[in-house]
């Protein structure tokens, strides 16, 4: 027996302030009948990511929305880790794009990321992704899904987000950023978090 708990409501707070994060986890939701309404619109505040693991810090900003929104709330904390790199940028991931005037560039990251790998002879990278549901009464539920693959350059393709365009999942001749996003939806390390999340606390209605 699931000792989960279940989700009975049928709107969450997605507690994500990235436009590419919401969009693929409303997507996942969707085919749950669960329908949601984002940080952003709530004009919730972006939390510092002060833990060290994606799954910390997934569940600081689950509890932070639910707390604020008295909603229960999906955050998601994920990151992009490279095997020449001892697995950076990891948790740092959002960080190594930032701008010093502010914003974020994602080129430059990727860039940066290839600059410092290029020497090594493992091309190995992966994606996690830590999904965290938060009730407002502070029970949360964590699941933690991981892709795996090589890291390429030059950069390829224009769909997704992020680092997409520099990730070739294992088995795969394209990149995240070349795929349909309904085929980066059957294999990515959000997916697989997703179908532990939904495997414990998902009813489809
Ligand atoms: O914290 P929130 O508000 O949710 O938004 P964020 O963009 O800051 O998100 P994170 O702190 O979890 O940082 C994750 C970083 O990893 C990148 N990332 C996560 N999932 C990705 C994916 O599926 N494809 C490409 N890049 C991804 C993303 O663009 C960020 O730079
Ligand atoms: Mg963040």
């Amino acid at each position: 027996m699931s000792t989960h708990r279940k989700l009975t409501e049928e709107t969450v707070v997605l507690a994500s302030h990235n436009a590419g994060k919401v969009r693929e986890n409303a997507a996942l939701l969707a085919e749950y009948g669960v329908t949601i309404i984002s940080a952003g619109d709530l004009g919730l505040p972006v939390p510092e990511e002060t833990e060290t693991t994606f799954l910390g810090n997934a569940t600081l900003k689950a509890l932070a929305a639910a707390r604020a929104s008295g909603m229960v709330a999906l955050a998601d904390d994920s990151g992009f880790s490279v095997a020449a790199l001892d697995g950076a940028p990891g948790v740092h991931t959002a960080d190594w794009a930032e701008q010093p005037g502010g914003g974020r560039d994602y080129a430059a990251a990727m860039a940066k990321v290839e600059k410092l790998a290029r020497h090594g002879t493992d091309r190995g990278a992966w994606f996690t992704c830590a999904l965290v549901l938060a009730w407002p009464d502070g029970h949360t539920e964590g699941f933690e899904g991981r892709c795996p693959g090589t890291w390429v350059w030059p950069p390829r393709g224009e769909a997704g987000f992020g680092y997409d365009p520099m990730f070739q999942p294992e088995g795969m001749t394209q990149t995240f950023a070349e795929m349909d996003p309904a085929e980066k939806h059957r294999i990515s390390h959000r997916a697989r978090a997703f179908a532990m999340l939904a495997e414990g606390c998902l009813v489809r209605r």
